[in-house]
């Protein structure tokens, strides 16, 4: 199995753990760090729906506590709709992802688009004095 292929099937898998009970869309995201460390994190809703937290959020979370700081590659997975990340998940990603991170967006049967950070959030604001 391919390294995208493990990311892909990561992602698949925790989809299935997702909490949507209102919008039954359930998203699943995987996270590749630069020595192919896998995070994972599913969206987790709420009855107060703004409350809610998007799979990508749950997996940089994830990345975060495990004392990551890099991301540089990235699988999100929801069902049939082209699951790009929202706008405050592409701010989330962009924080920590490398130079070259490529997010791929997929649905059930496989990978069907295929975006550079750049794609997903030109002109992207960012501090350049952050500390790492
Ligand atoms: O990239 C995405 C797009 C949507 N969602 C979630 C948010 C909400 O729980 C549900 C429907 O928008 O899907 C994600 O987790 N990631
Ligand atoms: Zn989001």
């Amino acid at each position: 199995m391919s390294d995208l292929d493990a990311l892909f099937e990561a992602a698949r898998a925790v989809r299935e753990k997702a909490y949507a009970p209102y919008s039954n869309f359930l998203v699943g995201a995987a996270l590749r760090t630069p020595d192919g460390t896998i995070f994972t994190g599913c969206n987790v809703e709420n009855a107060s729906y703004p409350v809610s937290v998007c799979a990508e959020g749950g997996a940089v979370g994830a990345l975060i506590a495990a004392g990551y700081r890099q991301i540089a590659e990235a699988v999100v997975v929801g069902d049939a709709a082209l699951c790009t990340p929202c706008g405050m998940c592409r701010q989330r990603l962009k924080e920590f992802g490398t130079e070259h991170l490529v997010v791929h967006v997929a649905d059930l049967s496989g990978i069907r688009r295929s975006f550079t950070m750049d794609e997903l959030l030109p002109a992207a604001f960012e501090l350049e004095d952050k500390k790492d």
